[in-house]
């Protein structure tokens, strides 16, 4: 029989904790450490946004741009340059991308679902691109309009041009742990569409919980199998908050040797082809659960708050964050 419980290292309160593993044989034994240093990647101005019903105008997304960059987040993505039929409120990508006033050390990542996307990514300034498949055919027909097959094949297209051109090319697996079309994924589909992005070039590859029907059970499973095929360095988790299991299912994550984790200011967001998810987990959360781990973000808790208010005043929406709401920044 295993026990295991959290505890400080020696180094002492202010160092990451470890899971040590109480067994009648071994005694205690450390078995796994949380990271040092998490790199969040913020995806709400285009993750969060993307699904708002009414059109946000630029000058707000711009705004909110500017003042997460200046909360110390290293990587905020912007915006998508995807089709303005199937995705209306990005059609402003160009506007937005010209208007950001760019941080050094801060990168602003897009969305680029095929060629077109990606060229016109770059000839707006963009500097990184994201490619975007799916673990479940279902969703990739929905969300992107072709097969798990095709996608990757535009997905290498993209990914030719951006290796020509020097831009870095972050890949995204939605529907982990979840299909709204198909239920159940095995984690094996996971694995297969992570290993080609990653075989491909992609430089990380964010595992999206895209209805967030994951559990700290079914993440550890996921990422044993997928770990197995992309290096657990090279993996990031991007969980959405529907069932209350996020911030759950990053701490497995981190257990694990992840440590990269994509969120959301004020917890905004949800896929248009995914109905019924909610929201990314919010930043503020994120932040105020890795800061009370004594794990390094780099992020200023308060002017992320800062941002969430100014974005849910301009929505006249009430805050998904938990932090935000118990410390009344609203
Ligand atoms: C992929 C397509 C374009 C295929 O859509 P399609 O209709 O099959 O494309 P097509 O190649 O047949 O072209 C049709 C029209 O779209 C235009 N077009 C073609 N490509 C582009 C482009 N890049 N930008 C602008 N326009 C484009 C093209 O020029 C043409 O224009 P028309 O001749 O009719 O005027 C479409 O399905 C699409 O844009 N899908 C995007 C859906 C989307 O953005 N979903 C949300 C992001 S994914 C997500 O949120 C999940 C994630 C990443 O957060 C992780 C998670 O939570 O799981």
């Amino acid at each position: 029989m295993c026990q295991q419980y959290l505890a400080f290292s020696s180094a002492g309160k202010s160092a990451p904790l470890v899971w040590v593993t109480r067994s009648r044989t071994a005694g205690l034994r450390a078995c796994q450490t949380l990271p040092e240093k998490v790199k969040i990647v913020e995806v709400g101005p285009r993750d969060g946004l993307q699904n708002e019903k009414t059109i946000v105008p630029s000058e707000t997304k711009i705004h909110l741009i500017d003042l997460l960059s200046a909360s110390g987040l290293p990587v905020i993505e912007a915006t998508s340059f995807v089709s303005p039929k199937w995705v209306p409120q990005m059609a402003d990508q160009v506007e937005v991308m010209k208007g950001i006033s760019r941080r050094p050390g801060v990168s602003y990542p897009v969305l680029t679902p095929n060629l077109k996307g990606f060229q016109a990514a770059v000839q707006a300034g963009a500097s990184e691109v994201a490619i975007f498949g799916a673990a479940s055919e279902l969703f990739s027909k929905k969300n992107i309009n072709c097969s798990v097959d095709e996608s990757l094949q535009r997905f290498d297209e993209v990914m030719k041009a951006a290796k020509e051109a020097g831009v870095p090319v972050r890949g995204y697996v939605s529907c982990v742990l979840g299909c709204p079309y198909e239920g159940k994924v095995e984690p094996v589909k996971v694995a297969h569409v992570a290993k080609r992005l990653y075989a491909m070039g992609c430089y990380e590859i964010s595992l999206g919980d895209t209805i967030g029907v994951g559990t700290p059970g079914s993440m550890r499973d996921m990422l044993e199998v997928v770990s197995r095929e992309v290096p657990v360095s090279a993996l990031a988790v991007h969980c959405h908050d529907t069932y209350g299991q996020a911030l759950a299912n990053i701490l497995v994550a981190l257990q694990m040797g992840v440590s990269v984790v994509d969120s959301s200011v004020a917890g905004l967001g949800g896929c248009p082809y995914a109905q019924g998810a909610s929201g990314n987990v919010a930043t503020e959360d994120v932040v105020y659960m890795l800061h009370g781990l004594g794990i390094q973000t780099g992020v200023d808790l308060s002017k992320v708050m800062d941002a969430g208010a100014f974005i849910c005043r301009s929505l006249n929406r009430r805050t998904n964050s938990k932090v935000a709401q118990a410390t009344c920044k609203l």
